[in-house]
């Protein structure tokens, strides 16, 4: 069950899809990271309610939403702390071919202390939409306002707009990631997704 005050993601806005890349191997790690024993989106329910609101929104605009994360236990942060120091390097051309992945948590790509423990942070994309970058690709080229294609740079625009409307402030070195209201201060947590 999830913890006091969060939502299943799926019992709030079904229609929204879920892709839970760090409950399998397709992800930077190329491992199921641990605490995520189900691919469940759990965030806190003020931040799944307005997820909900932003998903009837991009509807009526004709397009509709996926998540890749939502709520990280605070022993997958750890695990990503471990594998950042570890030797393998088989994900790097897929998710960090100019970073050295000792230096992602110093360039910001990913937290040592994330706004996702606390349930308030969702990483997130478009069905069917060309951001320019794949999810969780820790390169200039994912920075919001980076270099990319016109298309792709009028998608980042708009994905932006929309999650601005709901009380989501976008990362500005990653285009998917997004923070609600009063997620810096809020309680991280441990327990696991299962
Ligand atoms: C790792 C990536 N998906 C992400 O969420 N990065 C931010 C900075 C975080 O780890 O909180
Ligand atoms: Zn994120």
């Amino acid at each position: 069950e999830p913890p006091q005050g969060f939502s299943r993601l799926s019992d709030i806005a079904p229609d929204i899809a879920q892709d839970m890349r760090y409950a399998g191997p397709d992800n930077f790690t190329g491992h199921p990271v641990p605490g995520y024993d189900k691919p469940q989106c759990w965030l806190r329910s003020d931040a799944a309610k307005a997820l909900a609101a932003a998903q009837a929104d991009a509807r009526a605009h004709g397009f509709s939403l996926i998540v890749y994360d939502c709520y990280r236990p605070i022993r997958a942060v750890s695990a990503f702390v471990d594998w950042s120091r570890n030797a393998d390097q088989s994900t790097k051309a897929a998710h960090y071919p100019r970073v050295d992945k000792d230096r992602l948590f110093a360039q910001g790509y990913i937290a040592a202390q994330s706004t996702h423990s606390t349930g308030l942070a969702v990483d997130l994309g478009v069905r069917g939409w060309n951001f320019g970058t794949p999810f969780d690709f820790f390169d200039q080229r994912s920075w919001t306002a980076g270099k990319t294609t016109p298309n792709a740079h009028a998608n980042r625009q708009t994905l932006v707009a929309l999650m601005k409307r709901h009380g989501f402030t976008n990362f500005p070195r990653e285009w998917w990631h997004f923070t609600f209201k009063g997620a810096e201060n809020a309680e991280r947590l441990d327990q696991p997704i299962e």
